[in-house]
């Protein structure tokens, strides 16, 4: 059985279990329940802290997870990134009050309150910069600079609308990029893991992909099928009217409707676009 961490609270944990159903497993209905049983997929689910989930995976008690790229790296655990899950995007960086930081250089001799104090001393460490100290705290780290244990922050940014209710903006490039990830121990990969993958993977397809359909005059179709190339290669189907073909192709969702103008100006109409409920490539 693949032994597989999920994260119990946050923002990481609705997610997560909602693309773990969608892939076809069974989920907890109850948040009190920690253990669950799949044996239709011969799998079983542990729901953990979402920063420990790298501690259990690196440890080997538990074959793959799901936590944050950013929880992972600042972990130091050895277990390593098998698949970004697209969701729960942030950037996590450095952020002072209004007009007070503009530089990494200007942390030396300051003290960096955080969550994630591997990431910033390594970082800092990595820059040559020298803090005062780095003040550990466990959340509402964007408080800590008006309540005087700090002087700047560093943190997981998504719209920037607590920053900026604290009075801070941020300042430098990001210290790291992050989403959700499935993680795996370091080495070689779990038996049964190919199949969890190719089932994410599924997910993450139809997620964003949508299929779309279109009729088009022969003589277009070439011109057509340049704009929809499909991920192999679009279907091209006669249709009753001889100088018509219909052609179906999978579009990136995010340029669905950038794709339906270019097809409508080259000629296509009946133009239809439907979502993909699941998909195995
Ligand atoms: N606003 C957000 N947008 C996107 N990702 C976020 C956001 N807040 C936290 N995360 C991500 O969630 C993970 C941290 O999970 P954790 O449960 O510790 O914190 P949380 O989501 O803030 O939960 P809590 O409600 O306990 O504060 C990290 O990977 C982080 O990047
Ligand atoms: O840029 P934003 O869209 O405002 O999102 C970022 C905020 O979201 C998270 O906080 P959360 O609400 O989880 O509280 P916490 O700080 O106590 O973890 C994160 O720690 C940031 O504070
Ligand atoms: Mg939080």
């Amino acid at each position: 059985m693949l032994r597989i961490a999920v994260p119990n609270k946050g923002s990481l944990s609705e997610p997560a279990t909602e693309m773990l159903r969608e892939a076809g497993y069974r989920q907890r209905r109850d948040t009190r329940e920690l253990v669950l049983t799949d044996p239709d997929n011969d799998a079983e689910f542990f729901f953990l802290r979402p920063r420990d989930v790298a501690v259990y995976v690196g440890a080997g008690t538990v074959d793959v997870g799901i936590t944050g790229r950013d929880l992972l790296l600042d972990s130091g655990a050895a277990a390593v990134e098998h698949l970004p899950l697209g969701f729960a995007r942030s950037t996590f960086r450095y952020a002072a009050p209004v007009g007070t930081i503009t530089d990494i250089a200007q942390i030396a001799g300051k003290r960096v309150a955080t969550s994630y104090n591997v990431l910033v001393h390594d970082h800092l460490a990595a820059n040559g910069v020298e803090p005062a100290a780095i003040v550990h705290l466990d959340g509402a780290v964007e408080s800590s600079v008006k309540l005087g244990v700090a002087d700047l922050i560093a943190d997981v940014v998504e719209t920037g609308t607590t920053l900026r209710a604290a009075g801070l903006e941020i300042f430098g490039e990001p210290i790291l990029r992050s989403e959700a990830v499935m993680i795996r121990r370091d080495g070689p990969e779990p038996d049964g893991l190919a199949t969890l993958t190719r089932r994410l993977q599924g997910v993450l397809t139809a997620r964003q992909y949508v299929l779309m359909d279109y009729d088009v005059p022969l003589t277009k179709v070439e011109a057509a099928v340049a704009i929809t190339p499909g991920l192999e290669s679009p279907t091209v189907s006669p249709l009753h009217d001889a100088e018509w073909a219909a052609v179906r192709a999978m579009v990136p969702r995010a340029q669905t409707n950038r794709v339906m103008d270019d097809l409508y100006d080259v000629g296509a109409r009946a133009i239809i676009v439907t979502s993909i409920h699941a998909c195995r490539l």
